[in-house]
């Protein structure tokens, strides 16, 4: 019989490169529920890549997407576990959307270790595509976090391990739970 996942809804918030894609996937795989991409929600609904969706649209357009699809999925019933965008509870109230309707984890990650990985990835990213040089992108993600935290930090999960794991967000669910 499959395992009662500790949560009903998982929401994973943080910078580009926290690694919410990466270890959401784990987390459903390891807690046996489905894994939902927002972006990827989005990619399929528009036909198109987030990257075009930004070149020929704009932000705003993007914006105005994500709040829209965030609000379908979050009806999706059963449980399951969600890999926002970075900036998704920065907009829209997108943020009271999430808390109200499931768990959220925000992973904090150190902007070093962000600029480390989103140097090694090929995935484009649109907002950083400004930044060509490590000093640049350093720069630009200081200036993000800045703004966003006011919105990250109200997440009633915290992860701060540089690199967080299954076993630092099991430790953090069942702590959640025992302290109500
Ligand atoms: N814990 C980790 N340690 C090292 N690299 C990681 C870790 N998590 C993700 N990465 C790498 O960082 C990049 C961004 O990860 P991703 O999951 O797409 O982040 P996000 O969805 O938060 O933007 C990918 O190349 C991924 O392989
Ligand atoms: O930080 C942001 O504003 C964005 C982050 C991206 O997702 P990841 O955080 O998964 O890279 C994607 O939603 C879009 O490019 C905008
Ligand atoms: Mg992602």
């Amino acid at each position: 019989m499959r395992p009662v996942p500790p949560f009903h809804q998982l929401h994973l918030i943080g910078m580009p490169g926290a690694g919410k894609t990466t270890l959401g996937r784990a987390l459903a795989v390891a807690y046996e529920v489905p894994f939902l991409d927002l972006d990827e929600e989005i990619t399929r609904r528009e036909g198109r890549s987030v990257v075009d969706i930004f070149a020929v649209e704009g932000e705003a357009y993007f914006r105005e997407r994500e709040a829209a699809v965030l609000r379908e999925v979050l009806q999706q019933p059963g449980s399951f576990v969600l890999a926002t965008g970075g900036g998704t509870p920065c907009f829209h109230q997108n943020l009271e959307a999430l808390l109200k309707k499931g768990l959220v984890l925000y992973l904090e990650v150190p902007v070093p270790e962000l600029v480390r990985r989103i140097l090694h990835t090929d995935a484009t990213r649109p907002l950083l595509a400004a930044a060509p040089t490590a000093e640049a992108l350093s720069r630009r993600l200081d200036e993000t976090l800045r703004a966003r935290k006011q919105f990250y930090a109200r997440a009633p999960l915290c992860c701060t391990a540089p690199s967080c794991t299954l076993e630092d967000v099991r430790r953090l669910l069942s702590a959640y739970q025992t302290t109500g």
